[in-house]
């Protein structure tokens, strides 16, 4: 279990470009972090390259205890803006594939239809499904497979207000168990969270 995540001296550099260095942050369990900073600076990257997605040019990344490889394969997801959902299968088929790829059992994904209010969409194909559903549908693997450091990458972004009322509430529970959050937003996140500026 991850209970703490720090980030040491990070360096971002795409093509010849330096995003970013020097960033540092440290996190415990129970905690949000809201990353923001200006379109480019380099909050995605950040995010992937704590997810194990993307190298840095210099810095580490730790995850108290446990052991990176462990901790990014088994103790955290990341639903970026892009979603990563295969457009061709259906709302169920491709929640259960996520979650069992994630390690949640069917029941639970069953149920995160429910929390994520997309029983009715179940038999749709993803091509067909609007933004905010969509994005709901990448949000269900997070309670399909409960694993304790969100990283999220503009999560409200395209829900309406209820939906960020209802994923607000899931958060604010993350938390309460002991989970992490680290999200890059422009608009305030809808809970008590730190603010870590990239690329300032
Ligand atoms: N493979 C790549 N090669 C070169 N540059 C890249 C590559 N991928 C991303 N970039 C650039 O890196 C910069 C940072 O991108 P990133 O998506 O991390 O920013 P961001 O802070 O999340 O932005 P936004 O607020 O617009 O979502 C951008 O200028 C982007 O064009």
């Amino acid at each position: 279990m991850i209970t703490a995540l720090a980030i040491h001296n990070l360096s971002i550099q795409r093509g010849d470009r330096t995003l970013f260095s020097q960033f540092s942050l440290e996190m415990k369990a129970g905690e949000a972090v809201a990353l923001t900073g200006r379109n480019g600076s380099g909050k995605t990257s950040l995010l992937r390259a704590v997810a194990g997605l993307l190298r840095p040019a210099a810095g580490e990344v730790r995850f108290g205890e446990v052991e990176a490889e462990e901790a990014r394969a088994r103790g955290l997801h990341l639903v970026g803006h892009l979603d990563g959902l295969k457009t061709g299968r259906t709302v169920w088929e491709e929640l259960l594939f996520q979650t069992r790829w994630t390690g949640g059992t069917d029941a639970a994904a069953a149920a995160a239809l429910e929390t994520l209010d997309i029983v009715r969409l179940k038999d749709l194909e993803v091509r067909r499904l609007s933004a905010g559903q969509r994005r709901r549908l990448a949000l269900a693997r997070l309670v399909a497979a409960p694993r304790p450091l969100w990283l999220l990458d503009e999560p409200m972004a395209p829900l309406d207000a209820e939906q960020r009322r209802r994923f607000g509430v899931l958060m604010e529970q993350h938390l309460a168990g002991g989970g992490m959050i680290l999200a890059a937003v422009h608009d305030p996140l809808p809970l008590p969270a730190r603010g870590a500026e990239v690329g300032a």
